[in-house]
């Protein structure tokens, strides 16, 4: 089955896209869990990524979004492969934001490993493959992500798979990176491979340095040019940009919102 179309939402700043696409994770947690399932998301690292998550923390203290904690697992797309407590994690600075502040049973909130619980980044890589598989239905190598949430840097990376390295092509569901061309240099990722098996991939880039990118991406830029333009969602595959990253993108042909309309 192939996936819908590509979706652009463009906000005015980043603090919009922040906002907006806070409140539709939540909303869409909520929505799983209203159909008695336990709801599976997959964090990134990343400005936007984390804010975002802080947003989630203050729309969860108003009556505005609800969720339940313990029908909810989260996952990362890609990790920093240094220790547990390093301020470098993006498991640390998602724990800072969010998790720290919600009730979300321990067993349930799966980070990659650190360097100080393996010796290299492949060791971590390959368990976090197998942990993936332990929580898969039977027979399959994952966890059935709702939302896959992504960045992406200047450069086109996203999660940890940087261009002209053919990390996007890596096989298995998980990949060790190193020689990472943005500190710290080792790291862990999910694979295009494991990325593309989400139900919906949302990719939130903001500011103008990430304005080149964005229009490559947006208009079909090789995998290992621009990694970031690769991800498909099964179901939906989602830009959340601000204008400033927006740039002259929102090519004709795909769906635009300017407006503030939740189309979540
Ligand atoms: O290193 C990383 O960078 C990207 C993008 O980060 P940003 O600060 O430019 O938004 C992020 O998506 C990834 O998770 C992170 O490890």
């Amino acid at each position: 089955m192939s996936a819908d179309p590509v979706t652009t939402v463009v906000l005015p700043t980043a603090e919009d896209v922040s906002r907006r696409a806070a409140a539709a994770l939540l909303a869409e947690i909520e929505r799983v869990q209203d159909e008695g399932r336990t709801a599976h998301v997959v964090l990134t690292g990343g400005t936007i990524g984390i804010r975002l998550l802080a947003d989630a923390r203050r729309l969860l203290a108003t009556d505005a979004a609800s969720l339940d904690p313990t029908r909810l697992e989260l996952w990362w797309g890609d990790e920093r492969f240094v220790p547990r407590d390093s301020e470098d994690r993006n498991e640390r600075q998602a724990r800072e934001a969010l998790l720290d502040h919600l009730s979300i049973p321990e067993a349930n909130t799966h980070h990659m490993g650190s360097s100080d619980e393996f010796g290299t980044a492949e060791e971590a890589a390959d368990a976090y493959a197998a942990l993936l598989q332990s929580r898969a239905p039977e027979g399959e190598d994952l966890p059935r992500f709702d939302v896959l949430l992504l960045g992406m840097g200047p450069d086109g990376h996203t999660a940890s798979l940087f261009p002209g390295t053919g990390l996007v092509f890596a096989e298995g569901v998980t990949t060790a990176v190193h020689n990472s061309p943005k500190p710290p240099a080792d790291r862990v990722s999910l694979t295009l491979t494991a990325i593309n098996a989400a139900e919906e991939v949302w990719i939130a880039a903001t500011g103008p340095e990430k304005a080149p990118m964005v229009a490559r991406a947006l208009a079909g830029a090789a995998p290992d040019e621009v990694p970031a333009g690769a991800p498909r969602g099964r179901r939906a595959t989602r830009w959340y940009l601000d204008s400033a990253s927006a740039g002259a993108a929102a090519p004709a042909g795909q769906s635009v919102s300017q407006d503030d309309d939740d189309d979540a």
